[in-house]
């Protein structure tokens, strides 16, 4: 057979292997690229809490979209805007294993939502706008009760885990939640929630601390629609999972509390 005939017999491994390198190759830089990405939304891990303005800047709620008796809030600088990952970013949340959305904390939920968090570290007192949607509707109109009980259980859980440094370092134990004046569909109000004590006590050699707190649903004449009297405790270890995200823990800077799932 002519030299030239047999010459694609024997090319063809040869390509095929050149192929698989190089296919092997673009694999690897994409996979490199994608690990060294910066978290999305990127812009989230720099902004200053001032910058947390509007849409553009990333978060899903800001200044822009608060009524105006609640846009102070946004501004006081006494207060950190908090921003946790799985909040803002569904895409990190599913891969780091959530199974759905946050009950209070859905950036396309329509029932009740806690849209902005404000934690005041000197006084211990946290700070919710919340929005109440059609999915919280019970009488006609008007929200179920659940709703609130559901945002009272967030406050509490949510308090005592910006109070501590490391997260899931208790669980809330006691939601007592008396609902005061029915609240509207489509009403915003203001959460306003406070740890007034700490009791440590010894317990199976083991430091236990029980922490109380109270909180309130005010609306903008500072008419209280729903309160609370919560009690936390800590330590519990509530995530039977072992990885990174359960071992977050808090980047307070620029007027913002971030988890440290930012930088996963
Ligand atoms: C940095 C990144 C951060 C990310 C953060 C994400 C945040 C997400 C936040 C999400 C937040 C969302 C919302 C959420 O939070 S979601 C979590 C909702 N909570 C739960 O699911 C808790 C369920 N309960 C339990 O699993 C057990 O009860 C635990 C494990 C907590 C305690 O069982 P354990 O067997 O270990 O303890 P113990 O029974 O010896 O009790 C110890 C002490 O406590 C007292 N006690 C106990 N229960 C009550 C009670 N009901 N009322 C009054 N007191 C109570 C008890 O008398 C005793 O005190 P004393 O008698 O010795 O004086």
């Amino acid at each position: 057979m002519h030299p030239c005939v047999r010459l694609p017999l024997v090319a063809s491994p040869v390509a095929f292997a050149t192929g698989i390198a190089l296919g092997s190759f673009v694999t690897l830089l994409l996979t490199h690229k994608r690990l060294r990405r910066p978290p999305y939304p990127a812009s989230l891990l720099r902004l200053r809490k001032a910058e947390l303005t509007g849409s553009a800047r990333g978060a899903y709620f800001n200044a822009e979209d608060a009524p105006e008796w609640l846009r102070g809030l946004f501004f006081d600088p006494a207060l950190q805007r908090v921003l946790l990952r799985e909040w803002e970013d569904a895409a990190w949340r599913r891969r780091a294993g959530w199974l759905g959305t946050d009950l209070i904390h859905n950036p396309e939920g329509n029932g009740v939502q806690v849209v902005a968090y404000f934690w005041d570290a000197a006084a211990l007192t946290l700070t919710g706008v919340v929005k109440f949607g059609p999915a919280a509707e019970s009488h006609r109109g008007l929200c179920h009760g659940g709703a609130m009980t559901s945002l009272m259980d967030d406050l509490c859980g949510h308090i005592c885990f910006f109070s501590s440094g490391t997260p899931w370092c208790g669980a809330t134990v006691q939601v007592n939640c008396k609902l005061m004046k029915p609240v509207r569909v489509g009403d915003v109000h203001k959460l306003v929630g406070r740890i007034d004590r700490q009791e440590t006590k010894e317990k199976g050699g083991k430091p236990l601390t029980k922490v109380f707190i109270s909180a309130e649903l005010v609306g903008e004449r500072g008419e209280v629609f729903a309160s609370l009297e919560g009690l936390s405790i800590v330590p519990v270890v509530m995530s039977t999972i072992d990885d990174a995200v359960s071992k977050r823990s808090w980047i307070s800077s620029d007027g913002v509390l971030r988890d440290s799932g930012w930088l996963l």
